[in-house]
């Protein structure tokens, strides 16, 4: 079984294209919403996460507040640095355990879906990737579509995070590309074909 990494800078359409994956029969781990739902339940990383951020981190019910986080951690690299140490190795174990479970049911391929798979060394656990390529004005005039909250600053500082797209393209076995211009479907019926041969 193939393991494939699903990578691209925030807004290049990363979800849409995994959608269509998925829609394919291909299983999709979404590391966004995993390292959600682990910093949630996780007894240990919770209690980590409050005693380097403070109480707001979690709200009275116990959820996750991700305007906080996101506020205090995004502009500052070394806040970014403690969270995604305390993050990210949670995320690789729980993806391997989810992955193995995956190669039990016999499928021939899956994709597990990160906006910081070189970042997080994350692409070491994978046989390949495929990078989810758009242009800069692009991504941005989506995700201020999407996230209402999030001001073109805030996307700016985002971006300023991230490895920049000329490095993933370079670094990457396969691009999708996701500009307005060359239609999404092809790419990934190609690419599903190939992994299945
Ligand atoms: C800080 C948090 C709570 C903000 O949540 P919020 O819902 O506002 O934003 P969301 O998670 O949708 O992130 C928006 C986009 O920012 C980018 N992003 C997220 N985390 C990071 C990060 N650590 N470094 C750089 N970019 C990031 C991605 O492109 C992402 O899609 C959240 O991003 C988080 O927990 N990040 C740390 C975990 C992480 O690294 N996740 C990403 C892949 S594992
Ligand atoms: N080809 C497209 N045409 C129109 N809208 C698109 C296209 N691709 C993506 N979008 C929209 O742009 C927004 C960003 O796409 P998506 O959420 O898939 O990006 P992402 O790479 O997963 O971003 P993030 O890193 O922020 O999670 C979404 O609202 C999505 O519906």
């Amino acid at each position: 079984m193939l393991r494939i990494g699903i990578t691209g800078g925030i807004g290049s359409g990363k979800s849409v294209v995994c959608r269509l994956f998925q829609t394919l029969g291909a299983p999709v781990y979404d590391s966004d919403a995993r390292a959600k739902w682990v910093m949630a339940h996780d007894a240990q990383l919770r209690d980590e996460l409050t005693a380097v951020f403070g109480p707001e981190t979690f709200d009275a019910q116990g959820q996750l507040n991700r305007a906080y986080l996101a506020r205090v951690a995004f502009p500052d690299p070394a806040q970014l640095a403690r969270l995604n140490a305390l993050v990210h190795p949670h995320v690789g174990r729980d993806f391997a355990q989810w992955a193995a479970a995956r190669q039990a049911e016999g499928h021939a391929y899956l994709l597990k879906e990160a906006a910081l798979l070189y970042e997080s060394g994350a692409y070491r656990q994978l046989d390949r990737v495929i990078t989810v390529f758009a242009p800069q004005s692009i991504r941005q005039a989506r995700v201020l579509r999407r996230d209402p909250h999030r001001t073109p600053e805030d996307i700016l500082t985002i971006i300023g995070k991230q490895l920049s797209e000329e490095e993933k393209l370079q670094r990457a076995d396969h691009v999708v590309y996701n500009d307005d211009e060359q239609l999404l479907l092809p790419q990934v019926l190609r690419l599903d074909a190939e992994f299945r041969a």
